[in-house]
């Protein structure tokens, strides 16, 4: 079984990849010496309905007691009131400081589930069980938890370490093609901006099926894993570099309504803007950008702005990036494909040029 630790002394962890592994769960979490007798399971209405039955029976079958608390599925429940609703149920069903919580589900349940986990009781451990490529190959590894806010996104939050992440990459089976696409977007992001030898693999998959090899799920994980490893909590302008694409990307996911455009559509906006200001301040040739547009077309991601989202609006909600210092834009460029860096030079009028760049393909 592909298997990936993530270093982080005291906090270390593994992240097990497996077919078949929702229904080994409780057994799982057994032999990782996670013995909470009590446990909370988060997740989403749809998700709920496809995989919750066979995580549930699995705990039970280990004489644990699980309850199962859910919320609607998409972005709009990242928010601090249904934090606040998880926790009080949570509590009414008995839950204290021995209970675990398991976050079973997308991006959206794992840092939801993870901030309540970071806060229920002043603190208690969490495990992920992904179930999107986006949670797979990126959000269920590295203890950002949290929850988005009207003025920008992920504002709110915690950085709280999984006890254990437990991929199956059969649950993916039952995504719909718009939610299987936007998760290459990160994976994307990976390749360009660690490892250029995945932008092949990437290109020989095939993107109208559902089947996702372990091991690239674990390249992925691996290379995320090794960025968190060096800078857990992004001091140091080493985990920024997971942001490429995010600063422009989550400026345009928080100028809608949450949930109207995913994660990884945004992100693949955001990356082609900052593929344009990397050609203009970090010397990347425009064959290097053109590889990366094209795997993002290959997994029919979004390159072209929907006219009603202003400029202005964008650059509003792009002004609170948890990168700026006391307001002075830190942007994530690429130098070449697999090398990334935070530079500095880049002004509003660079990122305002590289927004009005998508409007046109
Ligand atoms: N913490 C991190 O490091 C990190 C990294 C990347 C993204 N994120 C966050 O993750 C979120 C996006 O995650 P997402 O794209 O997974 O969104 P999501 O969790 O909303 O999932 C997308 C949709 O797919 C459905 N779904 C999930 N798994 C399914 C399955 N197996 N079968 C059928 N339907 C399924 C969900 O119900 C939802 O409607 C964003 O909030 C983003 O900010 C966090
Ligand atoms: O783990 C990280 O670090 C990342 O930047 C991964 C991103 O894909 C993810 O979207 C993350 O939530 C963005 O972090 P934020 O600090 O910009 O909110
Ligand atoms: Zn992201």
């Amino acid at each position: 079984m592909p298997s990936v630790h993530v270093d982080l002394s005291n906090r270390s962890y593994n992240v097990l990849v497996e077919p078949g592994l929702l229904a080994q769960a409780g057994k799982t979490l057994k032999k990782a010496g996670i013995t909470n007798p009590r446990v909370a399971v988060i997740s989403d209405e749809t998700v709920a309905g496809f995989h919750s039955a066979s995580l549930m029976d699995s705990l039970a079958a280990e004489g644990l007691q699980p309850t199962l608390h859910l919320v609607p599925s998409g972005e709009a429940s990242k928010s601090m009131t249904h934090v606040e609703a998880l926790c009080r149920e949570m509590i009414r069903a008995g839950h204290d400081r021995k209970s675990l919580v398991v976050a079973l589900g997308g991006g959206v349940v794992g840092d939801l589930a993870g901030f309540v986990a970071s806060i229920f009781y002043r603190g208690i451990p969490f495990v992920q069980v992904p179930t999107t490529i986006v949670a797979q190959v990126d959000s269920s590894v590295g203890g950002k938890t949290g929850v988005n806010v009207g003025e920008g996104k992920n504002l709110l939050g915690a950085f709280h370490q999984p006890r254990l992440v437990i991929v199956d990459p059969d649950t993916l089976g039952t995504l719909p093609d718009r939610e299987f696409h936007e998760g290459f977007a990160e994976a994307i992001k990976h390749a360009a901006i660690r490892d250029a030898g995945m932008l092949e693999e990437l290109a020989s998959l095939d993107p109208s099926g559902r089947g996702v090899p372990a091991d690239l799920i674990a390249r992925n994980i691996a290379i995320k894993a090794r960025v968190v490893e060096a800078d857990e909590h992004e001091t140091r302008d080493i985990r920024a570099l997971l942001n490429f694409g995010h600063t422009i990307g989550h400026g345009i996911e928080a100028s809608v309504p949450y949930g109207r455009m995913l994660h990884g559509e945004a992100i693949s906006l955001g990356i082609r803007a900052a593929l344009l200001v990397s050609e203009r301040h970090a010397g990347l040739s425009p064959a290097d950008s053109a590889k990366v547009i094209s795997l993002l077309e290959k997994f029919h991601l979004p390159l072209v702005l929907a006219p009603e989202i202003s400029t202005e609006t964008v650059m509003e909600k792009l002004s609170r990036d948890k990168k700026f210092s006391s307001g002075a834009i830190r942007f994530v460029v690429l130098e070449g494909l697999g090398s990334a860096k935070v530079i500095d030079t880049v002004t509003s009028g660079d990122l305002r040029q590289a927004i009005e760049h998508l409007r046109t393909l």
